[in-house]
């Protein structure tokens, strides 16, 4: 193992040197599209200039016949397109993959200064974090680049998961990490057929009723993820880089993805995936803070003073505590707000209120 010393210096001569923060931009919706396929890559001029990330994806959904296809579309789409403030990344084949090579040598050299971050699937322990970080320094030398090129994990394999922070920490690039609860359902062999969500076979009952015993039993579906997305938020807290909900496969089922997406907003995620147009939106509402919810953290704020002692607000107890959560709400709200004018008036508005 490296010297803790040498954790900041880059790994190939020339390469840039390693980022010591992960800068937060906001990052609500990584908007996935394959390359390769016409009709999505014409709507990526409009569709990049209503999200925060546009992924252009070279792995699972993209056809094995269409790998090189996809890639050169990526290639092409990104040096044809000014992306303004929208974050490019891409999601590489797997690192057993025959392709994943070629993806990254065609990619760093050909489209390095414009890509962002670079998402790896099926990441099982640091090592392949260590792999990818050489490589990349090596090919960021080679192509000149002058910053370096993020590293964000999927989560999406019970080895992967039982590592999840080792990873979290292996390199200054990790960025963050998103649930892949396809293929993690697939090998944990649960026995859900979905892309995220709950299961109707998830579930609790209530006790049976005394004196009788048969009367209908009230159940409550359970959320399948609620364990690894807490297991990751925390991962990703303690290495200083950002957790993300994945895909929610049920398109059509617009409010079972707003539910998704809002629980893993609560516990501690900054964003999601859009596969479909009609999933950008709810990821916007959702990991946008409430109007409502900023104004009250600006209000403690302002009454808290130096952020020490206990006072009553609107019958509610604050302290030390309750102001660093405010902090959390109302800094994610500054950060979006410099990002979407909407979201500033919005917030402007409810704090007059
Ligand atoms: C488990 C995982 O790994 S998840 C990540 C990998 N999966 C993906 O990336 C999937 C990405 N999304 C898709 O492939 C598609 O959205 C599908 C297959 C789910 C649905 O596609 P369609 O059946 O074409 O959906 P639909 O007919 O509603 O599409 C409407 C329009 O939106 C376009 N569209 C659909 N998805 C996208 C997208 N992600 N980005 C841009 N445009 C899109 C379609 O091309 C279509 O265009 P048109 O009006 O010009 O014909
Ligand atoms: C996100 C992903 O790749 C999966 O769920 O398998
Ligand atoms: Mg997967």
């Amino acid at each position: 193992m490296r010297s803790p010393k040498d954790f900041f210096r880059p790994l190939a001569v020339g390469a840039p040197t390693p980022v010591r923060e992960i800068p937060f931009r906001p990052s609500r919706m990584i908007h996935f599209f394959d390359p390769s396929n016409e009709k999505m890559a014409a709507k990526v001029p409009s569709i990049a200039a209503q999200v925060d990330v546009l992924l252009g994806n070279l792995e699972d959904a993209v056809q094995a016949d269409r790998k090189e296809a996809a890639r050169d579309g990526l290639v092409a789409i990104a040096k044809a397109t000014d992306f303004g403030e929208t974050q490019l990344w891409t999601r590489i084949n797997s690192l057993d993959s025959p392709w994943v090579l070629d993806d990254l040598l065609t990619l760093v050299t050909e489209i390095g200064h414009k890509l962002d971050v670079i998402m790896v699937p099926k990441v099982e322990g640091a090592e392949d974090i260590h792999y990818v970080d050489r490589l990349l320094a090596q090919l960021e030398a080679k192509a000149g680049l002058e910053r370096p090129i993020l590293v964000h994990a999927i989560l999406e394999t019970a080895t992967g998961v039982a590592n999840v922070e080792e990873i979290a920490g292996a390199s200054p690039r990790m960025q963050g990490i998103s649930l892949g609860p396809a293929d993690l359902a697939a090998s944990r062999r649960m026995k859900t057929t979905r892309v995220g969500g709950g299961h109707p076979g998830y579930l609790v009952r209530e006790d049976p009723r005394p004196g009788d015993t048969d009367a209908p039993r009230a159940t409550h579906q359970q959320d399948l993820w609620h364990y690894t997305i807490a297991r990751m938020v925390d991962a990703c807290a303690a290495h200083g880089i950002l957790p993300y909900y994945g895909p929610f496969g049920d398109i059509r089922d617009t409010t079972a993805c707003e539910d998704q997406f809002r629980n893993a907003f609560l516990l501690g995620c900054v964003g999601a995936w859009s596969l479909h147009p009609v999933q950008i939106d709810i990821a916007k509402k959702v990991f946008s803070p409430a109007p409502a919810e900023v104004a009250w953290a600006r209000k403690v704020i302002a009454a808290m003073g130096d952020g020490t002692g206990a006072v009553m607000i609107d019958g509610k107890m604050q302290d030390d505590a309750t102001y660093k959560q405010c902090q959390v709400v109302a800094t994610l709200a500054d950060a979006l707000a410099a990002r979407d004018p909407e979201l500033r008036d919005a917030y402007a508005a409810a704090e007059k209120e």
